[in-house]
């Protein structure tokens, strides 16, 4: 095995409880949060793809790739049926697929039972989950009904619908690198990420599932059972240069109105000081690539961007100017009781 640069291993994710899944609210779902406190650039978990399909520009609804990520979730169903449909119940309530009853979920999201939605993580453990009985069966409970209520199967069209829009909002994109050989695959850092073929048997999780054979195009995209499952934060604007006469900012948020006027009027500048940083407080590479140089190819490796409290969501940002959701990230919150800023997102 290649001797790795001491670099790049010097702040390699420990092998210590790291995450948790956890429920943020019904419109948001679930989400993904620290198990203990992370030091700003720590690394917290590196992962292996459970799912890999073909990716094409913008997701668009080609059939090739439609049926590529419909094979790949077939089969990853085949060998992780409870993992998937208990992290990812909207997409299996599009298959007339019902998530279980909060008795057998929780034995699926236990961290005791074999670390089973942990499965796919290298570095870091899965230190189980956050979620009451009662969150979730308020964040299943219309699905299961809505099952119940599916009659007559579901269309391979309405099949391929709902993956290509998982698949538009969950998964990473890779660009394998076909110059080096397909050995090392470029990292894409736009929009959501990206993955690798030849991540097949990686993890031990007993690798991903490659559903198509590398195209011309070696452009893949990857669904990580955890890593899919950060939500998004807007990135505050960056502060003004200290003299300028523009807005004052504090975190990143804009004080007073977000006409330019820098009136904070109204505001207990005092108490904003105690408030916790807004922002995302992480990011994530595809390996191998620069400090990730130690993470497998195709798995995902996220690190702290700042401190991080236990118990806190893990976040990144998106960076996508238009990402289909209205945004409830504590940015947009924090902007929107300070007089609002034009975020990433649209004006808040
Ligand atoms: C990569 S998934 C994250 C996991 C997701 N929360 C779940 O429960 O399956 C992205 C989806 O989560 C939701 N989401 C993520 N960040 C959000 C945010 N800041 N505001 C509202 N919804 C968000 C949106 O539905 C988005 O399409």
């Amino acid at each position: 095995m290649t001797q790795l640069p001491t670099r790049y291993l010097s702040n390699a994710p420990q092998n210590l409880p790291a995450v948790r899944i956890g429920f943020v609210n019904g419109e948001v779902g679930l989400g993904l949060f620290a198990a203990r406190d992370f030091a700003k650039d720590e690394f917290i978990f590196t992962e292996a793809p459970i799912l890999t399909a073909r990716f094409n520009e913008n997701f668009a609804a080609d059939r090739s790739l439609m049926a590529s990520q419909l094979r790949a979730y077939t089969d990853a169903l085949a060998r992780h049926r409870d993992e998937l449909v208990v992290a990812y119940p909207r997409l299996a309530a599009r298959f007339a697929i019902a998530p279980p009853v909060w008795e057998e979920a929780r034995v699926v999201l236990d961290e005791r039972e074999n670390s089973r939605m942990g499965g796919f993580l290298v570095h870091g453990r899965y230190a189980g989950c956050g979620l009451t009985g009662e969150e979730y069966e308020a964040y299943t409970g219309r699905l299961r009904k809505k099952v119940v209520g599916m009659t007559g199967g579901v269309s391979e069209e309405a099949r391929q619908l709902a993956i290509l829009d998982f698949f538009k909002n969950y998964a990473f994109e890779v660009k394998r690198d076909v110059s080096a050989g397909g050995a090392m695959p470029t990292v894409v850092t736009t929009g959501v990420a990206s993955v690798v073929s030849s991540v097949v048997g990686g993890g031990k999780g007993g690798g991903a599932v490659v559903s198509a054979a590398p195209s011309a195009a070696t452009r893949h995209a990857c669904i990580f059972l955890l890593g899919s499952l950060v939500n998004h934060c807007c990135t505050p604007p960056p502060p003004v240069p200290e003299g300028s006469s523009s807005p004052r900012l504090l975190y990143g948020i804009r004080l007073g109105g977000g006409s330019g006027s820098s009136d904070t009027t109204g505001t207990d500048e005092q108490d904003l000081q105690d408030t916790p940083p807004v922002g995302p407080n992480c990011s994530w590479r595809i390996g191998p690539s620069g400090l990730a140089r130690f993470v497998p190819a195709g798995h995902i490796c996220v690190q702290a961007r700042r401190d991080i409290r236990a118990g806190e969501e893990l976040t990144w940002d998106y960076g996508k100017r238009h990402k289909g959701f209205d945004c409830a990230c504590e940015t947009c919150k924090s902007s929107s009781r300070l007089g609002g800023f034009v975020s990433q997102c649209g004006v808040i």
